[in-house]
């Protein structure tokens, strides 16, 4: 009691040994997004996003690929916070609604299904209130990882 790992250790510890110069959520990167993921209470993870004018595709608005990367990011990092380590192997964005640039965002993760070696995973941004895109995206743990979640340590 009291020594067990916490979703948010769980999550740096992955983070920090997997992918500690990724372009979405690694704070050293000189140009990337530095997006500080964190596990909620309801057991996915959530970020904010500035949206700042650098990201911008059309003008005014967030690029669609930054966007699919967020998506992305947070789904990974939600499986970095149960200490599972997947590759993306399957992505779905629905681009709701413009991102405007300016304005922060939200964007949460969740897992919905776990049927190792893969998971499913949903994602959305919101900003303002309003979901302005979504995600689903299937992942895949790797044979050294698998191997782990079979064993069970
Ligand atoms: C993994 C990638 C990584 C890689 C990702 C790489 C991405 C690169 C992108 C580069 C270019 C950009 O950055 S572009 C910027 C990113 N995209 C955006 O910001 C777009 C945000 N979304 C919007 O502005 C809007 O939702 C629009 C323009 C797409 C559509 O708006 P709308 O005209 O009001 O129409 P709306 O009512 O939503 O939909 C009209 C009808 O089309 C249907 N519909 C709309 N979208 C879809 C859809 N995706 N699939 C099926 N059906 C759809 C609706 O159900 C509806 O059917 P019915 O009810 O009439 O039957």
């Amino acid at each position: 009691m009291g020594s067990e790992t916490s979703p948010d250790e769980l999550l740096e510890q992955a983070r920090q040994e997997q992918h500690p110069r990724c372009i979405v959520c690694s704070e050293q990167h000189t140009c990337g997004l530095k997006v500080e993921y964190a596990a909620t209470d309801e057991g996915g993870v959530a970020a904010t996003f500035e949206c700042l004018e650098q990201w911008q595709g059309y003008s005014g608005l967030v690029h669609g690929g930054v966007i699919a990367s967020l998506l992305d990011g947070a789904m990974t990092n939600c499986l970095f916070a149960e200490g599972i380590v997947a590759y993306t192997a399957d992505l779905q964005v629905r681009y709701k609604r413009p991102l405007h640039v300016g304005t922060p965002a939200q964007v949460v993760a969740t897992v919905s299904r776990r049927n190792p070696p893969l998971f499913v995973l949903k994602s959305k941004i919101v900003q303002e209130g309003r979901v302005r895109a979504i995600a689903t995206g299937m992942f895949m743990t790797n044979d050294n990882q698998l191997k782990q979640l079979w064993n069970g340590d």
